[in-house]
């Protein structure tokens, strides 16, 4: 089974890449990373940070998540994320997605003995 951390991982690092000018990355980025497997994820935010980087953003102060839960944490700065929304055209199996590259602090939710990120709650 996918750990919490590997499933985060899995589905918003995107480290040392990112889409230049590629419309085509969430297109296929979203398919790559098993996000359009039964239904096509509607919104979906990857990271170009290292790592480490965003397990660092798991010692910020503790703020509430958008589901109530205190363990969530916003990075102090800008980070390189790109987007991915599903357009109003698209239909499964066809997910369509439109790619937006923005630097802004995420927010994520951390757990485990060692912090790690687990979820993405928002980009800010
Ligand atoms: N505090 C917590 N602590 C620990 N775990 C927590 C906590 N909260 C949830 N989980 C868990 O996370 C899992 C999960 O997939 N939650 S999810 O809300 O659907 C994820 C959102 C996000 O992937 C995406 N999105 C959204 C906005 C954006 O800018 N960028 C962007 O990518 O859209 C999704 C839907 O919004 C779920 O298993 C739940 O148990």
């Amino acid at each position: 089974r996918e750990s919490p951390s590997k499933k985060f991982q899995r589905q918003h690092m995107d480290s040392g890449n990112s889409p230049g000018n590629n419309t085509n990355y969430c297109n296929q980025m979203m398919k790559r990373r098993k996000m359009t497997r039964g239904w096509c994820k509607p919104v979906n935010t990857f990271v170009h940070e290292s790592l480490e980087d965003v397990k660092a953003i798991c010692s910020e102060k503790n703020i509430t998540c958008k589901n109530g839960q205190y363990n969530c944490h916003q990075s102090n700065s800008t980070v390189n994320i790109t987007d991915c929304r599903q357009t109003g055209s698209s239909r499964y199996p066809n997910c369509v997605y439109k790619t937006t590259k923005l630097q802004k602090r995420i927010i994520v939710a951390c757990e485990g003995n060692v912090s790690m990120p687990v979820h993405l709650d928002a980009s800010v």
